[in-house]
């Protein structure tokens, strides 16, 4: 029966997979060796998956099958046939809070079991809710570029995508939407996560502040770059990374989006370097451990390891000293994680204060968990001149 199959096939990647790479690419290459599995197989095994990390440590002590199951009821918000073929007293009460679902299951709620590190989390978090969104896969969200949103909308709309309009420039669709004939990527929307994009609003919080110059110091593939230039158009940008390879994925994206006018360069901000020139604005999106956008990859809430927070907090300490003076005086220094860890947020935020000539304009959390979206943390800091 196809639904056993789905179970064992799930169960033998789940056996395989250590946490050494995303779980992503590796379900890819799993399904890549083996062409036997239809994509709607390959859906419903990936699916089976996803719950079964979304349970973190919960029912450690039972077997491997009984765990996916109990995966597959905890995030189930409607009937399933494979539930209803293994445990149908749980296949009738789907709809139930994941709190009364977990009681019948004979568990009971415990935040530390399912989220790593829960001491550690910043108390501007709501831990509650937030360690239960994670039984939730979190939205697709559209930046809809300035003067395209029409044409994005219409495109949707005409494709019989649905979405649901979050702002006058932000949508979020379902996460499994097919967009690439659809929406011109990057070009007339960039794919940006909900609290992502707000973090603009800390920039728009000072009055009058247009910058001339931004230096985006660890860009990836340029997510704040493309959110800054389009709230400045005609910013002179320059972006940087520690990896050569995504800046060729910028390269490419920003190509898309017309941006030809900027410069690029690979450096490790963990030791002294020297851009070409100082800047108005200093964006750090710094490496981190990325606890704020699990619900996308919840295989962390598995193999997640504590220590790693001390060891991203010290790079993020180490990347402040380095970039912050190669601000113009007057400038602005936009400190971002999408992590929940007061280490790499708030005491990140009291050590460039004792450390540096930065000031502390305001910070913030852009809390997605109850929102479908990912959960970031943001600080503005002035050089006074
Ligand atoms: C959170 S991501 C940035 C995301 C990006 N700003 C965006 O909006 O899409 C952090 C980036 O920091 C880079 N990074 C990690 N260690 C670094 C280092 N020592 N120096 C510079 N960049 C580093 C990583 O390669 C990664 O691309």
């Amino acid at each position: 029966m196809k639904h056993y199959s789905h179970l064992n096939t799930a169960a033998l990647i789940l056996t395989q997979y250590k946490g050494a790479q995303p779980f992503g690419l590796f379900i890819k290459d799993f399904f890549k060796a083996d062409k036997k599995y239809g994509s709607k197989d390959r859906k419903r095994i990936s699916s089976l998956c996803y719950s079964y990390f979304r349970l973190g440590k919960i029912g450690e002590e039972l077997q491997l099958q009984e765990r996916i199951l109990l995966g597959l009821f905890l995030s189930a918000g409607e009937p399933d046939r494979l539930l209803g073929l293994e445990k149908p007293e749980w296949n009738a009460n789907v709809s139930l809070s994941i709190g009364e679902k977990l009681a019948l299951t004979g568990h009971v709620f415990e935040p530390g079991q399912l989220f790593p590190g829960i001491t550690e989390v910043s108390p501007l978090v709501d831990r509650h809710p937030f360690v239960l969104s994670h039984f939730i896969q979190p939205d697709l969200f559209l930046r809809l570029r300035p003067g395209r949103e029409e044409r994005v909308k219409a495109g949707l709309a005409d494709a019989g995508i649905s979405f649901e309009v979050i702002s006058n420039d932000c949508l979020a669709l379902p996460n499994a939407s097919k967009l690439d004939d659809v929406v011109s990527i990057n070009h007339d929307a960039v794919i940006q996560d909900n609290s992502s994009q707000r973090v603009i609003e800390l920039l728009d919080s000072v009055p009058g502040f247009v910058p001339k110059s931004v230096w985006d110091c660890c860009a990836a593939s340029g997510g704040k770059s493309l959110l800054i230039y389009d709230r400045y158009p005609g910013v002179q940008l320059t972006v940087s990374d520690v990896r050569e390879n995504i800046l060729a994925n910028l390269n490419k994206r920003f190509r898309e989006a017309g941006i030809t006018q900027y410069k690029g360069f690979v450096a490790d901000l963990s030791k002294p370097v020297k851009p070409n020139g100082s800047f108005d604005l200093l964006v750090t999106d710094v490496p981190c451990t990325g606890s704020g956008t699990w619900g996308r990859t919840p295989e962390q809430l598995v193999f997640f390891s504590e220590g790693k927070i001390e060891e991203y907090a010290s790079r993020q300490r180490q990347i402040i000293l380095n970039t912050w003076k190669h601000l113009k005086p007057g400038g602005y220094f936009l400190y971002i994680t999408c992590s929940v860890y007061k280490k790499e947020n708030e005491d990140a935020v009291a050590f460039a204060t004792q450390n540096t000539a930065l000031k502390l304009v305001r910070s913030s959390l852009f809390q997605g968990y109850e929102r479908r979206a990912d959960t970031l943390f943001a600080a503005l800091f002035h050089y006074e001149k």
